[in-house]
């Protein structure tokens, strides 16, 4: 792989660009937040794009409609490695090489045991390719993501509330709020930007939470965490967790199988 010095300054600015068009797409879903620039050999921006969520098109593919599937002489500058996949959508890869692509610049390589290898394939179609630009700041956007591939397994985030001595209720079990509301919203915010929400049986015993992301007003937000729970004791008819609008749409997902709704 070429190192970061051989982008040149109209390619480390675009991938500026590109991290911040990343940001536009969502945190949840499963996919990585991509985006792209597409560049003239002058270094002007002739086109962006960016990754809206899975099943949607790729960063790349968004910026190539831009230019009506033309960008023969076009550099792309693309925070992650283009895909090299059929996974729902086409590799970007053989778009980008169609397209008449002739050079790539990228962040990060793509971890993804099915999706890795576009540097390798543009390479072979004679597109020259730079990759590593910008790598810290790409894996530090898309540090959940990246993880996840590596490790194979979600990306987990723990949260408790407990007072400075390791206290969550008082002696007889009552308990009061710990955490004031600005470490609850926090909370919140956390869950909007999750896919999953997982507890046990115990604490929906005991807390009947409702596990949903609410606003400052108790609104529900806009992106709602699949609530999951684990453990064999029936949850009753009543808990609010049958009421949250994540279990309803994907009962599968969120009650584990002993305890499914009826
Ligand atoms: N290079 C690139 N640009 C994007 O905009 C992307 N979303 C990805 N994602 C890679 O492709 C996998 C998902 O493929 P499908 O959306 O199912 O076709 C994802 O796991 C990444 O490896 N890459």
């Amino acid at each position: 792989m070429s190192s970061q010095a051989t982008a040149n300054e109209h390619e480390l600015a675009a991938m500026r660009r590109a991290l911040e068009l990343a940001e536009l797409g969502p945190l949840t879903g499963g996919n990585p937040r991509v985006g792209c620039v597409l560049l003239d050999a002058d270094g002007r921006t002739v086109a962006e794009g960016w990754h809206r969520g899975a099943g949607t098109p790729h960063a790349e593919i968004d910026a190539l409609a831009k230019v009506g599937g033309d960008a023969r002489g076009l550099t792309a500058v693309v925070t992650l490695e283009p895909c090299n996949h059929w996974g729902r959508t086409g590799p970007c890869s053989i778009a980008l090489i169609g397209a008449g692509i002739s050079r790539v610049v990228y962040g990060v390589t793509d971890p993804g045991s099915h999706s890795a290898g576009g540097g390798a394939r543009l390479r072979e179609a004679g597109v020259e390719v730079v990759g590593g630009v910008r790598a810290a700041e790409v894996e530090e956007l898309l540090e959940c993501w990246l993880a996840s591939e590596r490790r194979g397994r979600p990306w987990v985030t723990v949260k408790w509330a407990s007072t400075l001595d390791g206290r969550a209720a008082a002696a007889d079990g009552t308990s009061r709020w710990i955490t004031g509301t600005a470490a609850r919203q926090r909370v919140h915010e956390e869950r909007a930007s999750n896919d999953a929400i997982l507890v046990g049986t115990g604490t929906v015993l005991a807390d009947d939470p409702s596990l949903t992301a609410r606003g400052d007003a108790g609104e529900l937000l806009s992106h709602q965490p699949v609530p999951v729970v684990v453990g064999r004791r029936p949850i009753p008819d009543d808990a609010a967790l049958r009421r949250h609008p994540g279990a309803s749409s994907r009962p599968a997902a969120a009650i584990s199988r002993r305890c499914s709704p009826t």
